[in-house]
This record gives structure tokens, sequence and C-alpha cells, in this order.
């Protein structure tokens, strides 16, 4: 299967302080992918780098056959405002911006959409209510619709079931596996290791450097996992510039 993206030699930092180093490899067009590892591994970092927020400090990332308007990008919950004023279903159609053009009305064909991806994430009925005054868990259904409708190939998502209750875990990991099954290509940063090894087929195991990555059963092994434990120890939050390759 070919790669829907591409890392090479990939190096990502802030202010030239290293939080990825060296990484390479692919996710392949159609897989379904979580990201694991301890706080401060870089996960969300290296997502940040795919939707192309972030710069690489070396190396690369490649998108195979997919521009800017094909990635659908969902950070934490942390990051997003919520105090902006706009309801609903505005919030969802804002999903359709890149298609439809900042000026062009929205029509009704796209309205119907918007109530379709409501009603799939369990919030037909919300479509007046500010976004303001909705709990995580409608806020974060409200965000997956928007998503349904913007109909990305490639798919991001940055701990999207923290602070998320159970039977909502459960209603959006269905609309994981729908995209799944449309072949489109999602990753997923998570902490909760049995929900991966239940729903996600492939992991990344990041420690800043890579420490496996592949089928999830290979993956997510006690050796593994105590290797990363063991290098989050070591890391110097004060390190300097990564100098491997250098001459
Ligand atoms: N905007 C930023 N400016 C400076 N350093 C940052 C910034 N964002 C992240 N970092 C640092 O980069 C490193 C990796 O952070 P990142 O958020 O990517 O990790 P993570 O694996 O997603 O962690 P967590 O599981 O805690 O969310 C950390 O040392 C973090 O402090």
């Amino acid at each position: 299967m070919s790669a829907a993206v591409r890392l090479t030699d990939l190096t990502l930092g802030y202010r030239r302080h290293p939080a990825v180093h060296h990484l390479s490899g692919g996710f392949a067009d159609g897989s379904l992918t979580a990201v694991v590892g301890p706080n401060g591994a870089g996960k969300s970092t290296l997502l940040k780098a795919i939707s192309g927020a972030l710069k690489p400090l070396d190396g690369r990332v490649a998108l195979q056959g997919l521009t800017a308007r094909d990635i659908a990008y969902l950070p934490q919950q942390a990051e997003v405002d919520r105090s902006f004023p706009i309801d609903v279903i505005d919030t969802i159609l804002l999903g359709h911006w890149r298609r439809v053009g900042p000026f062009r009305a929205v029509g009704q064909e796209l309205r119907s959409q918007a109530e379709e991806a409501l009603a799939l994430v369990g919030l037909s009925g919300f479509e007046r209510r500010p976004i303001a005054a909705l709990s995580a868990g409608q806020f974060q259904r409200a965000l997956f619709a928007r998503m349904l409708l913007q109909d990305a190939r490639l798919i991001l998502l940055d701990e999207p079931f923290t602070a998320i209750d159970a039977r909502t875990t459960a209603d959006l990991l269905a609309v994981v596996r729908r995209w799944h099954g449309e072949q489109r290509t999602v990753v997923a940063v998570l902490h909760d290791f049995e929900q991966v090894r239940a729903h996600f087929p492939e992991t990344l195991l990041l420690a800043r450097e890579p420490v496996a990555w592949g089928r999830t059963v290979d993956t997510l092994t006690s050796a593994n996992l105590a290797r990363a434990r063991a290098m989050a120890e070591s890391w110097d939050e004060r390190a300097g510039p990564c100098r491997r390759g250098m001459p």
C-alpha cells in the first residue's frame, strides 16, 4: 500500500529545541494509526507538523497527492477557543468553508448535509445552541460533525477522547471506524492502550525518537513500553539544538 504521509529524517522543535528527533516512516494510504507515548514525547508536535502548522527543523513531511484542503486536524480541546459567539450549525458549516469559499451563501443541500452530520454524531436538535453552552462531550461531537462535512482524505486527531465520557467516546469511535471503512487515512494521538489495542490496527510509539512503529500487537509490547518510559526519564528539557548527523 502506498504512503499517504511519508516522514524522512524528521526533526521538530520549538526555538531550535528538538521535541521529535530523526523520525522516518510512513502512514499508509487508508491506514488507521494511534500515536502513543509518554507526556512530552512529541505526539502533538508531530500532528502539528503533518498538518502544516509547524515547519520542520530538519527532514521533511511529504504528503502524497494531498493538499492542505485534504487534511482535517482536530487539536486538543484545551487549544480550542469556545468563547466565540457562534452556534452549532454555523460551526459545522465552517467545515465547508474551503470548498464553498468565504463569500458564497450556504445552500439548502449543504445545510441538509450539515444536519445529516449532526444526526450521525447524535446532536440533532442542537443546531441553534451556542457552542459555549455545550458540554465537553457535545462540543467534541460537534467538531466531529464538522470533520464529517470537511470530507478530508487525511484526518489528524489529537487526544480526541480525553475528558470525554464512555458513551460519547463509543459514538465517536464509530465515526472513526466509518472513516477507516471509507479508506481515509486516520492518525490519532491517544493515551488509553486498551482502546488502541481494540480499535487501532497500527501504532507509532514515540518517545521523541520512534521506539516502534507497525502493527499494534507488535508495537505495544511491555518491552517497548518500558523502553519508552526509560527514554522519557532521561529527557533534558533544556537540551540544546540536535547535533546528530552534524559534522
Ligand atoms: N509551543 C511550544 N513552545 C515550546 N515548547 C513546546 C511547545 N509545544 C510543545 N513544546 C515542548 O515540546 C515537547 C513535546 O511536546 P508535545 O506537546 O508535542 O508532547 P506530547 O507527546 O503531545 O505530550 P502530552 O502527552 O503531554 O500531550 C515538550 O517538551 C513540550 O514542552
